[in-house]
């Protein structure tokens, strides 16, 4: 078992002996209880673990969405902690894409519209290739001129993963997304995320609760109290179960 991980030059995020409190006194959670983890450039990489383990508070102090108590966050050579709130929000604007459960679409916008919104917002123009590019390996060409309420929900699930990788950024984090999902939708979107990955050389941390989600990854990390327990390369479905029932042998976690 695997309680820390070598930190990778090369990841494109990481965290360093992250430790985050929540509440104090009786109250006291230790949501992150001192992780080491690095999150490799070009990879897909899913976080797994019990529900309470810890995964969504990483993602999110991870991210630039929330702060360390100690420790260190860094996106590729950036640490979070030393930037003021102004260069984190451009640094999650510029940097960080997000993928979430709901997909967060602009109802009033067409397709193409949801995808540049946050280029537009920034005052930029993107790479028109790379959008391009992005809108056939997302498959939404024929539906670009549609409103998200004609779309399908793995349909608008596509365009959001398309909108977070619009603007190059170095690494994107998915939050559950195919929570909403019904399972070939939910294939679907994951097998586009993994695809994303290995075609364009972009990086993917995703948080899960589902083996079958995290067996699209290349590599899977498991939380449990807060702390990394263990990490599998080239999961499949059946092993990533057992490694959780062990984790987890009430199955606390949600479906
Ligand atoms: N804002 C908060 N205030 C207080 N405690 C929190 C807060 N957010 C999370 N926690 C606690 O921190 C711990 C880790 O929560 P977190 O949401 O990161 O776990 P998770 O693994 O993502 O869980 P789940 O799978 O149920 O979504 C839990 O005990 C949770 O109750």
């Amino acid at each position: 078992m695997t309680t820390s991980a070598p930190v990778l030059t090369s990841a494109a995020a990481r965290v360093t002996d992250a430790v985050k409190v929540y509440g104090s006194g009786d109250t006291e959670v230790r949501a992150l209880d001192g992780i080491t983890v690095g999150f490799p450039a070009a990879r897909f990489t899913a976080i797994m673990g019990p529900s309470g383990s810890g995964k969504s508070t990483l993602m999110h102090c991870a991210a630039g969405l929330d702060t360390l108590t100690s420790g260190a966050a860094y996106i590729g050579d950036t640490e979070l902690g030393a930037l003021d709130d102004r260069r984190l929000t451009l640094l999650r604007r510029d940097r960080v894409g997000f993928v979430f459960q709901a997909f967060n679409l602009l109802p009033t916008l067409t397709v193409a519209e949801n995808i540049t919104l946050p280029l537009d917002l920034a005052g930029e123009r993107g790479d028109p290739e790379w959008i391009d590019a992005l809108i056939d390996v997302v498959g939404l060409r024929d539906r670009l001129h549609h409103r998200p309420s004609e779309l399908s929900g793995g349909q608008q699930q596509r365009v959001a993963v398309a909108r977070a990788f619009a603007g190059s950024p170095d690494v994107v984090f998915a939050d559950e997304p195919t929570g909403n999902l019904d399972s070939r939708s939910g294939q679907e979107v994951l097998g586009l995320l993994g695809r994303t990955v290995r075609e364009t050389g972009r990086t993917v941390v995703m948080v899960t609760h589902d083996p079958v989600a995290a067996a699209h990854a290349d590599e899977v990390v498991f939380l449990a109290d807060g702390r990394l327990v263990d990490r599998m390369t080239a999961p499949s479905a059946e092993r990533v179960l057992d490694r959780m029932k062990d984790l987890d042998p009430g199955g606390g976690h949600r479906p």
